[in-house]
């Protein structure tokens, strides 16, 4: 048993866990390791979006045209693809990249390539919509947490490594606990999101900044090995509060803190679902995605499911990450996507002058 934040980042406590020193977690849970030259990875999410079935073709060809850029120089460490019908019903696929390394980052995005095809007047005429959302938090910033121990998907990938059995988790406010930032921060929210370029209502090139401590999670379920019982565990006891939860998020965020919540399929790369699937939800701040995991129904009873079944589990593999970022290490830019997606529902558009 170890603690979740790694020995190097470690620290005199000013902030206390939110149990005593004696606490025994019920069940074993993993967190991923990563090298102790890693200071700061970049989570970005690239989305194609369209409203008519008829463009599903040529999105796919957008977001394969994303794909391949990813084999420029500087491109992403591994990367994953997805697709979700947002409330809009406009369809979003969405490749999903991670560095390990931001400067890269910087120069892959500011490559000759990359750069002229975001910057093209292409992508304002060709009747899809295009946006990236992407955050860069530091080591100290991020968690993870795994009911499993191999093939790591998202950072975890990225980490490449396994913790043994670790102290920090199955109780409210563990998540927080395995931030290493938590132990002298308390990660409270910056700002608000404001419209720094273009105009959400009219389309066209969109710009948002965010705000320090934006909270991100990825919390996914992969049921692609999962035999028939689990596979009936997951869909019938699992998959119902969990959709539920995830349509009230999208639909009432705003009144909770929520920016934006996107429950989406993974895909492959010409558009065949696979068995897997996750949540990634935008927060206001670390607090107001806490307030709504220990206190929403829904996830209350995915939660109380878990602890019933957890040490059963074999192939069903569920985890989260969340991460708090500086409001610098954050970009969100939309093009032409309607005006409810991702961050540009919530931005303040300042008035004019
Ligand atoms: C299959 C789906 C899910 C299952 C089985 C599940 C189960 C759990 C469990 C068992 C924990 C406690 C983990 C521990 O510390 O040992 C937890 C924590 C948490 N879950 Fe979920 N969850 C699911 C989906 C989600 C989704 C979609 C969200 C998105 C908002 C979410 C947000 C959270 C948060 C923020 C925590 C940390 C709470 C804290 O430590 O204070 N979960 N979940």
């Amino acid at each position: 048993m170890e603690s979740a934040i790694d020995t190097h980042l470690r620290c005199p406590r000013t902030l206390s866990r939110r149990v005593s020193g004696d606490y025994a977690p019920p069940f074993p849970m993993f967190v991923a390791r990563g090298d102790k030259a890693l200071q700061q990875v970049v989570m970005a999410y690239f989305g194609v979006q369209y409203s008519e079935e008829g463009k599903r073709p040529q999105a796919l060809a957008a977001l394969g045209h994303i794909v391949e850029s990813f084999g420029l120089a500087d491109g992403p460490v591994r990367h994953d693809l997805t697709d979700h019908v947002d409330n809009q019903d406009h369809h979003n696929l969405m490749a999903v990249a991670y560095w390990a390394d931001p400067a890269a980052y910087c120069r892959w995005l500011r490559s000759d390539d990359v750069r002229a095809w975001w910057e093209s007047q292409e992508r304002l005429t060709e009747g899809l919509g295009y946006f990236r959302e992407v955050v860069a938090p530091r080591v100290e910033q991020f968690e993870t947490l795994y009911a499993f121990t191999e093939d790591f998907p998202g950072i975890g990938g990225v980490m490449g490594q396994c913790s043994d059995e670790i102290e920090e988790h199955g109780y409210w406010g563990s998540m927080r606990d395995r931030i290493p930032l938590s132990q002298t921060d308390w990660l409270e929210a910056g700002s608000e999101l404001t419209v720094v370029s273009g105009d959400p209502a009219k389309g066209g090139r969109v710009i948002v900044r965010g705000h320090d401590n934006i909270a991100l999670i990825r919390s996914g379920q992969d049921w692609m090995a999962a035999g028939e019982d689990e596979r009936a565990l997951y869909f019938d006891e699992i998959l119902p509060s969990l959709q539920d939860g995830m349509d009230f998020l999208r639909d009432n965020g705003d009144t909770l803190g929520c920016y934006s919540n996107r429950f989406v399929r993974s895909i492959d790369i010409d558009g065949n679902e696979l068995d897997e699937s996750y949540n990634i939800g935008h927060w206001r701040s670390l607090d107001a995605l806490e307030r709504w995991a220990e206190s929403h129904p829904t996830h209350l009873r995915i939660f109380v499911t878990f602890f019933r079944v957890v040490t059963g589990l074999e192939k069903l593999r569920l985890y989260h990450e969340v991460s708090v970022a500086d409001g610098k290490d954050q970009m969100f830019e939309y093009i032409n996507c309607h005006p409810r997606t991702g961050m540009m529902r919530d931005a303040v558009v300042p008035a004019a002058v």
